[in-house]
């Protein structure tokens, strides 16, 4: 008879047994390390890690729509991105159209996949939408006792892609959804109409907007190639140059200035510029401002990749004659008593941190008297273009006529208009109006004819009758001729906000 008798192991014989074990380890994975690709030791020690720990191979990221109380941008960006992916194998998908959308948008609906595949990784996207019974605190209109629904995608894939996930695929996803989400972009036009307050202290004013559908491109512009073609290679550097600006750190913005009679295009320019760029506008009418920081609020509430423009710079404020600051309130107190807002006050914001806390900024001010301007305002770095829009040419005049009357080649009356128009000055709003008037090209170019006589006697006289009285000054007799020809009254001060939106 013998008994058998379980003995525990002493610590020591477990301490050598264990050294032995790792010390043969090492060697097999030094041996490994030297006959094995990289590639497919990974591999193996991913399997091994599956056998040992029982977990799939798969990681899942899990991105919620919401980051605490602001939005997840990967989330949003995700929405985008896979709608570019839906294949006709998803059953379900969910139709929408908010009313400035451009197109209907057509996204997966809660439980469907979609499957990605990026350098080789196979990627599997889920849509997934959980009710809670908690309160969404991010939906403010809801009322208490609903329950919310947290929406969130869960992109799975090969745990050993972690970082390629990470470092390639996601920035590409931003990329991409940005790239889309500006390809289906509704430019909008902000304007901010005084007493219009949310927030109700009286000093958080904001914008309201609408669809900017103006139709006005560089290509409908009526205005000197050489300038035009300038404008547009400036615009394309400036959209460029992200790198440059913070190397030689400087905010990133351009200021224009446009300057010219009244319908020379200014206002179509800025349209055209901001459809060439697919910016937004915002309007700003510095008349219906109280104070500095009424305007520090407005352009702090701006969007990046937007064109701010101020119009009518020499009237919107009169602070043209101002040499300080204090005169500047003066000056403009005497219009309005409880107004603050002073000429440094807006460069300040434009010049100083408002400009540097966003990108790709625009600036335009236009003016139909730039030498009025203080200089202040058109030293370079604020206004770095300055942009005169002329009287109609004879080239202007070929483009609005293959423009309004698709005259794309030769007309009998086009030598006699162009000479003409040559001889006076006459803007290209009013050829315009002149070709829309009666139907057909011959009526319409024989109309232009007329009044292209009828200008030329009145400018004549006009003149005669300076050169009559003897006035030498130069600048007063321009100034007569342009208020003689264009029969327009000024907008000094006298413009609401109907009539604004309306010259959009
Ligand atoms: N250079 C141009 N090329 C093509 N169309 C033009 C041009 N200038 C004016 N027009 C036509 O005349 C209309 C009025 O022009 P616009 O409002 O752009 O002029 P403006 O220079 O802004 O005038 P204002 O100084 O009065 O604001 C435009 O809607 C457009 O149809
Ligand atoms: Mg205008």
């Amino acid at each position: 008879m013998f008994t058998v008798t379980e003995k525990m192991p002493s610590a020591t014989s477990v301490l050598s047994a264990y050294a032995s074990f790792a010390g043969s380890m090492m060697f097999v994975r030094s041996i490994a390390n030297e006959f094995i690709p990289e590639q497919f030791r990974t591999y193996l020690s991913s399997v091994f890690y599956h056998v040992l720990t029982r977990e799939p191979y798969l990681l899942t990221f899990v991105i919620q729509e919401f980051d605490g109380l602001t939005r997840n941008q990967v989330y949003d960006a995700s929405e985008i991105f896979l709608r570019t992916k839906i294949t006709p194998n998803i059953n379900r998908l969910r139709i929408s159209k908010a009313p400035r959308d451009k197109n209907v948008s057509v996204t997966i609906e809660k439980g469907q996949e979609i499957m990605d595949v990026f350098e080789e990784i196979q990627l599997k996207w889920r849509y997934v939408c959980s009710e809670s019974e908690k309160p969404n605190p991010n939906d403010l209109y809801q009322p208490n006792n609903v329950k919310s629904e947290q929406k969130s995608f869960e992109l799975s894939f090969d745990k050993r892609h972690r970082d390629k996930v990470l470092e390639s695929y996601i920035p590409y996803l931003l990329r991409k959804s940005k790239q889309l989400k500006e390809e289906n972009k509704v430019l909008k036009l902000h304007t901010y109409e005084n007493g219009i307050y949310y927030g109700g202290d009286g000093n958080s004013g904001v914008w309201s907007s609408i669809n900017l559908e103006h139709p006005a491109t560089f290509d409908t512009l009526a205005m000197d190639p050489e300038v035009k073609q300038g404008l547009m290679e400036d615009l394309e550097r400036f959209v460029k140059r992200r790198e440059f600006y913070k190397k030689v750190g400087k905010a990133w913005k351009r200021g224009y200035l446009l300057y010219g009679p009244p319908g020379t295009g200014k206002s179509s320019l800025i349209a055209a510029m901001a459809n060439y760029l697919n910016f937004d506008i915002y309007d700003l009418e510095l008349a219906n401002l109280q104070s500095n920081s009424e305007l520090r609020n407005l352009l702090v509430a701006t969007n990046n990749r937007s064109i701010l423009v101020i119009e009518d710079i020499d009237c919107s404020a009169d602070f043209s004659d101002r040499d300080t600051d204090q005169q500047a309130d003066q000056c403009y107190n005497r219009r309005q008593p409880e107004t603050k807002m002073t000429l440094s006050g807006l460069l300040n914001f434009i010049d100083g941190l408002w400009s540097s806390c966003g990108d790709e900024r625009i600036i335009i001010f236009t003016t139909n008297h730039k030498d009025k301007l203080d200089p202040a305002l058109l030293r370079p770095g604020r206004m770095d273009m300055h942009i005169h829009m002329s009287y109609c040419t004879p080239k202007g005049f070929r483009l609005l006529a293959s423009n309004y009357l698709s005259i794309h080649k030769e007309h009998k009356l086009f030598g006699e208009i162009e000479q003409l128009i040559q001889e006076s000055q006459i803007t290209p709003a009013e050829v315009a109006e002149e070709l829309m008037k009666r139907e057909g090209v011959e009526k319409s170019l024989g109309g232009l004819v007329e009044l292209l006589k009828r200008r030329k006697i009145e400018q004549n006289e006009v003149k005669g009758d300076e050169d009559d009285k003897g006035t030498t000054n130069e600048e007063q007799k321009r100034e007569k001729l342009e208020i003689e020809e264009v029969k327009r009254p000024r907008r000094r001060n006298c413009r609401g906000r109907g009539m604004r939106l309306r010259r959009w």
